[in-house]
């Protein structure tokens, strides 16, 4: 079977980044871009990287990875350094499935590096996001640890542990942490999606919603304000007709809990300016589309991959089931005409 050995070693990777035991949360730094990143992203980007190169290793290394180690180099980044590599040692020691010595830190950045990666239209990548929603994860809320395939441009799998989504479906009340088991979606081009628990329970096989009607669907949209025009998914979904308030959770969560049918829609806009990035989508992408559903940009255009670490898609991101996706594709095109006339 096509992937099977690369599934295999990618959900064993995000599970273990997923068991890192993180003393202190609020361990954040500021990145150059003044996102923030802590300790935790550091640790899960060098636990993916270390268990992809033990379980497949006779196959060419690469991995597009959102961390990179410049900071850890200097002399401000030791201490970080310093905890990033216990974190991981202590991950390993308690998981207790490589006998290895302890990683230094010299290991520890060299795995990191594993990550600068371009991607592209040829061969085979890995894309790791490695906490996708650190404010999220800082918060206590929901994060994501996204991990996926590229091959010749196209994901081919995706794996999704968002340890804070419980196993069961989420209303808009349930979202803060489960403080009990997370849950692992993962999908392979072709062969459907599907989730488990993180703990490993007997995986299911997950559909989107199948409804027709936008007065029955709820939307998901990113927590954070400045990530995603709160303004404009509520002129969507107005015109849209749907009912329900905006359900807002941090990180590609929205596509595992979507794949499920805990909601409908996923609407996201980021203001003028941003770019995205493939780790932000990836696993999420294939996640979705194998549970029958479809993503988009805003102008009806699937997402291309395939073109290095960006993703360029005209005005924003929108995801549903194939139902739905004609009237929501027209909602959006007069939204943003409405918004574009009002500039
Ligand atoms: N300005 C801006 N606009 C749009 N998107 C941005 C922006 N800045 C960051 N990011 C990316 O958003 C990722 C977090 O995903 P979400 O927006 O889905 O979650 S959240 O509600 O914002 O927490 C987040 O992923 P992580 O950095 O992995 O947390 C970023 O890649
Ligand atoms: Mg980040
Ligand atoms: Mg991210
Ligand atoms: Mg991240």
């Amino acid at each position: 079977m096509p992937y099977e050995k690369e599934l295999a070693a990618a959900k064993k990777a995000a599970t273990l980044a997923s068991l890192q035991r993180v003393l202190l949360q609020s361990d954040v730094h500021s990145k150059s871009d003044k996102s923030p990143v802590t300790v935790a992203d550091y640790g899960s980007q060098v636990l993916v990287s270390f268990v992809l190169e033990r379980e497949l290793p006779s196959v060419p290394f690469s991995i597009v990875a959102e961390e990179d180690s410049g900071d850890l180099r200097k002399e401000s980044g030791q201490d970080t350094l310093k905890r990033i590599t216990d974190l991981v040692n202590d991950t390993l020691a308690n998981d207790g499935s490589y006998s290895v010595s302890p990683l230094t830190t010299e290991d520890v950045l060299r795995a990191i590096d594993n990550g600068k990666s371009d991607g592209g239209s040829v061969g085979r990548h890995w894309v790791l996001d490695p906490i996708d929603g650190t404010k999220g994860f800082v918060r206590g809320d929901q994060y994501a640890i996204a991990l996926a395939l590229l091959d010749e441009g196209k994901v081919v799998l995706g794996v999704l542990a968002c340890p804070n989504l419980p196993p069961t479906s989420i209303g808009s009340n349930q979202l803060h942490s489960s403080n009990g088991v997370g849950s692992l979606f993962f999908a392979k081009v072709g062969h459907g999606a599907y989730t488990q628990a993180l703990d490993g329970s007997t995986e299911t096989r997950v559909h989107v919603t199948d409804i027709e009607n936008p007065e029955e669907a709820s939307f998901f949209e990113s927590y954070e304000a400045a990530h995603s025009s709160h303004d404009l998914s509520s002129s969507i979904a107005e015109k849209l007709g749907v009912k329900a308030p905006p359900v807002r959770i941090d990180s590609q969560a929205k596509y595992g809990a979507l794949s499920r049918g805990d909601g409908a829609i996923y609407l996201r806009f980021p203001h003028r300016g941003y770019r995205e990035k493939i780790w932000d989508h990836a696993a999420g992408c294939i996640v979705v589309s194998e549970a029958g559903g479809i993503v988009m940009d805003a102008a009806g255009n699937p997402l291309d991959f395939s073109k290095g670490k960006f993703l360029d898609v005209v005005a924003g991101i929108i995801v549903t089931n194939q139902k739905l996706m004609p009237s929501l594709l027209k909602a959006v095109k007069e939204a943003l005409n409405e918004k574009a006339s009002s500039l």
